[in-house]
């Protein structure tokens, strides 16, 4: 896959399906895109172009707030997302004043048709322009317009999966994505107490600017040394020991080595249980325990 920014001298040798959309998790609603993107580019051999954004595109309309710039996943691992739902083309545009306020002829004109796609797909309430109108059938290009992808509680979207990982309901944001909600961190030295309890942890320092699921204890999977191995993380105050910080923890199961200044990728499968702040070490020693066997004895459901 190859990662261009978005300029008007841009020429594609190949034929084009060109996908529309900020696309933040490429969750399931998104990947009903790429899959009909798939599909077209197979029939009429045509290669996949994405145009996106960097940034969520309300940061131009809204009052700023520091949240406006959390993701669900890095960029790192968005581009990895892009290439695995078959996309030839990631191109970035940034969302500027001047982007936004074109008409949707203008940004037909302007934008879509510098890509000379053959086909372009967007979700149902994707609207282009000042005019925020759907994009039309043009003689140069055919659009298709992807249907709503639902769940029992209606739309799939980033926004109830932003919500879902805030809320510790990883359940539920996996099931929205389609893949589990994953972190990743660097480890570093903590208080080195983890060994005392029987579970050493390593401590992830997250240097991504993402959502980060609510305190408590959960199942994950860690991906490092190029295997996954199951285990059990926190993420709170440690309580128990007054602690005053927010630390995101992990303890990967039959593992004992030294992973310090490593880069671990957790993969978050299901909350166990709260936090909470325990009279002594022994009884969050016994809890642990409980956490342990469910840990281990969680399925996978893929
Ligand atoms: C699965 C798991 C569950 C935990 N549950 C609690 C808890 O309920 N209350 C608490 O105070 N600390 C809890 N901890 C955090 C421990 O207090 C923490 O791992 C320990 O203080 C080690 O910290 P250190 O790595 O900074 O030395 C839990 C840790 C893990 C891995
Ligand atoms: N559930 C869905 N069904 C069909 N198309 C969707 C769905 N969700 C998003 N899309 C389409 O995918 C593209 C990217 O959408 P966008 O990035 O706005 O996702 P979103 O989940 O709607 O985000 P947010 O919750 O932040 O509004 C758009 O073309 C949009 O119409």
């Amino acid at each position: 896959m190859k990662i261009l920014e978005f300029d008007e001298n841009l020429k594609f040798d190949e034929d084009l399906v060109l996908v529309l959309g900020y696309f933040d998790g490429l969750h399931r609603g998104h990947q009903a895109l790429f899959n009909e993107a798939r599909k077209v580019a197979t029939i009429l051999n045509l290669k996949i172009a994405v145009l996106t954004f960097p940034e969520k595109p309300t940061l131009t309309f809204e009052k700023f707030e520091p949240e406006m710039l959390l993701k669900l996943t890095s960029d790192k691992k968005r581009a990895e997302l892009f290439a695995e739902n078959g996309v030839d083309y990631l191109i970035f545009q940034d969302f500027t004043s001047k982007f936004a306020h074109q008409t949707a002829s203008e940004f037909s004109e302007n934008v879509v048709m510098k890509f000379r796609p053959k086909v372009v797909i967007t979700g149902f309430d994707y609207t282009t322009g000042s005019d925020m109108k759907n994009l039309k059938n043009t003689e140069d290009y055919r659009v298709i317009i992807i249907p709503e992808i639902t769940d029992n509680q209606g739309k799939i979207s980033s926004t109830r999966i932003r919500k879902a990982v805030e809320n510790g309901d990883i359940a539920q944001a996996n099931s929205l994505l389609g893949y589990p909600y994953e972190t990743s961190g660097l480890v570093v030295h903590g208080f080195a107490r983890g060994r005392q309890l029987g579970y050493p942890t390593a401590n992830l320092v997250i240097k991504d600017y993402v959502h980060i699921p609510a305190v408590g204890v959960y199942t994950c999977d860690v991906i490092f040394d190029g295997g996954r191995h199951r285990g059990f993380a926190s993420i709170g105050y440690n309580d128990t020991f007054n602690g005053t910080e927010k630390t995101v923890e992990v303890h990967i199961f039959d593992f004992n080595g030294e992973i310090y200044g490593e880069n671990l990728t957790v993969l978050w499968l299901d909350k166990i249980r709260d936090m909470v702040k325990f009279d002594d070490i022994d009884h969050l020693i016994e809890q642990m325990k409980d956490d342990e066997n469910i840990a281990r004895n969680y399925k996978t459901k893929k």
